[in-house]
């Protein structure tokens, strides 16, 4: 359980970037949104030891952030940062994966075993001979997760994975999600696509200067009056509510509501 109580985070210029919040999450998927400068990242930053908290207290499966290094809070909770083709620097996708497992001295004979297996669950099988540079902007998002996963944390962070891709690279990525949701882990996913939110949480946190102002189901965030904190119904959820039919989740779904009142 990643559980964030009473946090606040005052930046050294004096900026109050959390005020007071409190969650909890597990083994779900967690959008987290909100405005420009609403104190996502510095949440995010909290949940692996990054930041510590000016007050309030952070625990990640009981271990108190403020009295474990980051070296050991990132076997816990791995951070996919936004733009990861900055963070590749290995010749082939193996070493870049195995990078992580080698600093943790583990043998050559388990470093193989967790890159094939980061490799499978971010639909990379058969990439270990290729150049990271080489690869495609969605190639690179699950190249980044994989080098995550590789120290096999329990809970994922992911900034904006989708961000810049196309229908067909996200989509890989959302497929990617999912599958290690089905494993398992908890995943908290930053984001200002509400298109993916839609798709992809469970639950959704939203912030507005600092603090909590909505935590629950999918459907109830979108019910809500999303303008006046910036952000879009998606385009999906306007059709479906303008022919009547309510919350849907996929086109899917709407098409199958449509015929469904149709009969
Ligand atoms: N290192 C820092 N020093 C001082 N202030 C900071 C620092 N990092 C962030 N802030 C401020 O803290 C507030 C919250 O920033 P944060 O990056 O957490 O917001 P965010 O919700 O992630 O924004 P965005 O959607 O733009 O990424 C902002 O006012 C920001 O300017």
């Amino acid at each position: 359980m990643l559980r964030v109580e009473n946090v606040w985070h005052v930046y050294e210029t004096g900026r109050e970037a959390l005020k007071g919040v409190s969650f909890e999450m597990g083994e779900e998927i967690v959008a987290l949104v909100g405005p420009n400068g609403s104190g996502k990242t510095t949440l995010a930053k909290h949940l692996n030891g990054l930041l510590k908290p000016t007050r309030g207290r952070v625990t990640v499966d009981g271990m108190d952030t403020r009295e474990h290094t980051v070296a050991e809070l990132s076997t816990k909770v791995g951070y996919v940062f936004q733009n990861p083709e900055h963070m590749f620097f290995e010749e082939n996708v193996f070493r870049e994966v195995a990078f992580g497992p080698r600093n943790l001295g583990l043998s050559e004979e388990e470093i193989e075993e967790r890159v094939r297996w980061a490799l499978r669950a971010a639909n990379l099988e058969g990439y270990w001979e290729r150049t990271p540079y080489s690869m495609s902007g969605g190639e690179k998002q699950r190249l980044a997760i994989a080098c995550v996963l590789a120290m096999k944390p329990k809970y994922l962070i992911l900034d904006e994975p989708t961000t810049g891709l196309d229908a067909r690279s996200s989509s890989s990525v959302i497929d990617a999600v999912r599958k290690l949701r089905s494993e398992g882990h908890g995943i908290l996913l930053i984001t200002h696509d509400m298109d993916l939110v839609l798709e992809l949480a469970e639950r959704v946190l939203l912030l507005h200067d600092g603090r909590k102002v909505f935590d629950g189901p999918v459907e109830e965030f979108f019910s809500l009056e999303l303008h006046d904190f910036g952000l879009e119904k998606p385009e999906l959820l306007r059709i479906s509510e303008g022919a009547g039919v309510g919350f849907v989740r996929s086109v899917r779904e709407l098409v199958d509501a449509l015929a469904g009142g149709a009969v």
